[in-house]
């Protein structure tokens, strides 16, 4: 057993739409993306990131210019006009971006060059993820990753009570005792920021006399291996888990490794969808 503290929780650049879904009221009498954005706002402030809707506005245009890919250069001038503001605040949301680790910056002799960082790039995503959610009603994303073997700890968490009730009643299905880990490729930890354009089956949080047990969000999902299609599954995002976002975890009433005929290594792809 980890201890709490060393477990990585959800955060604004995680794709995993934890407070959306909360049902701690977050969202009960306001509407959820400006409730989430609020929070965002919020979480940017108290840990001195200083990003909100304006840093994510510019974030945003410097995407458009280019800069997802490959650096690209800025003029702040430029940068203010476009941003209907003035080069003191074009440059601080700049300072800012760069401080929260959203952007990249070199300054050269006539302007800078920037290109968006790997958690600048997840938090576009995010937006991006959101506005799918508004205006697609059939979102749906492929992830790619190979089989791997976890903790061993995926048995635990999915046979306790507190969950394995929540599980049958919610999923309709009995989970077999585990989780199915994959290492996702480059790309798909990308693309997995898009899942939150999904909307998962809430898994409660729970305590017992010992300690609190977090909420996990379930996206239906089918998986492909070589030998054939398996559905009903579920990724399975646990809000505290000790895998970083390159691991995926799938839940299925039986054991793929046995019905898709997997071994460490196999690659599959994982249709995830409404
Ligand atoms: C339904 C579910 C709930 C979980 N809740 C918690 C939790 O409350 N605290 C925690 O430290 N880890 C929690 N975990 C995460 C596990 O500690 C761990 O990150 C992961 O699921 C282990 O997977 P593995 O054994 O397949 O590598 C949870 C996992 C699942 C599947
Ligand atoms: N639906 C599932 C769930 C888990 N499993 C496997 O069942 C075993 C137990 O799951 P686990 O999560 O406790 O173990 P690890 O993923 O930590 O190795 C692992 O070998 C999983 O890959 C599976 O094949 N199908
Ligand atoms: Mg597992």
């Amino acid at each position: 057993m980890y201890p709490v503290e060393t477990v990585r929780r959800a955060s604004a650049t995680n794709p995993v739409p934890v407070f959306l879904h909360s049902k701690s009221g977050m969202h009960s009498t306001f509407g959820m993306l400006i409730r989430r954005e609020s929070l965002l706002q919020c979480m940017a402030e108290s840990t001195g990131q200083g990003v909100g809707r304006d840093e994510l506005a510019t974030l945003k245009l410097l995407a458009l210019d280019g800069a997802l890919d490959e650096s690209a250069k800025v003029s702040c001038a430029d940068l203010a006009e476009r941003l209907d503001a003035s080069n003191q605040t074009a440059s601080r949301r700049l300072q800012r971006l760069e401080d929260a680790g959203l952007l990249a910056r070199d300054i050269v002799s006539d302007g800078q060059e920037v290109e968006l960082t790997g958690d600048g790039e997840r938090r576009l995503q995010s937006e991006y993820a959101d506005y799918r959610r508004i205006f697609e009603s059939d979102a749906s994303v492929d992830l790619t990753g190979v089989v791997t073997s976890g903790m061993g700890e995926g048995r635990h968490y999915i046979t306790l009570p507190g969950y394995m009730e929540q599980f049958i009643e919610r999923l309709g299905y009995e989970p077999f005792a585990g989780t199915l880990n994959l290492e996702l490729t480059a790309e798909s930890v990308r693309k997995r920021a898009r899942m939150s354009a999904i909307e998962p089956v809430t898994i409660e949080g729970w305590e017992d006399d010992e300690r609190t047990y977090g909420p996990a969000y379930c996206y239906p999902a089918s998986i492909e291996g070589s030998d054939g299609e398996y559905e009903p599954a579920h990724v399975i995002a646990p809000e505290r888990t000790h895998h970083g976002e390159e691991q995926l975890e799938v839940i299925a009433p039986e054991k793929l490794r046995e019905v898709l005929e997997l071994a460490d290594g196999d690659e599959v792809i994982v249709h995830v969808s409404e």
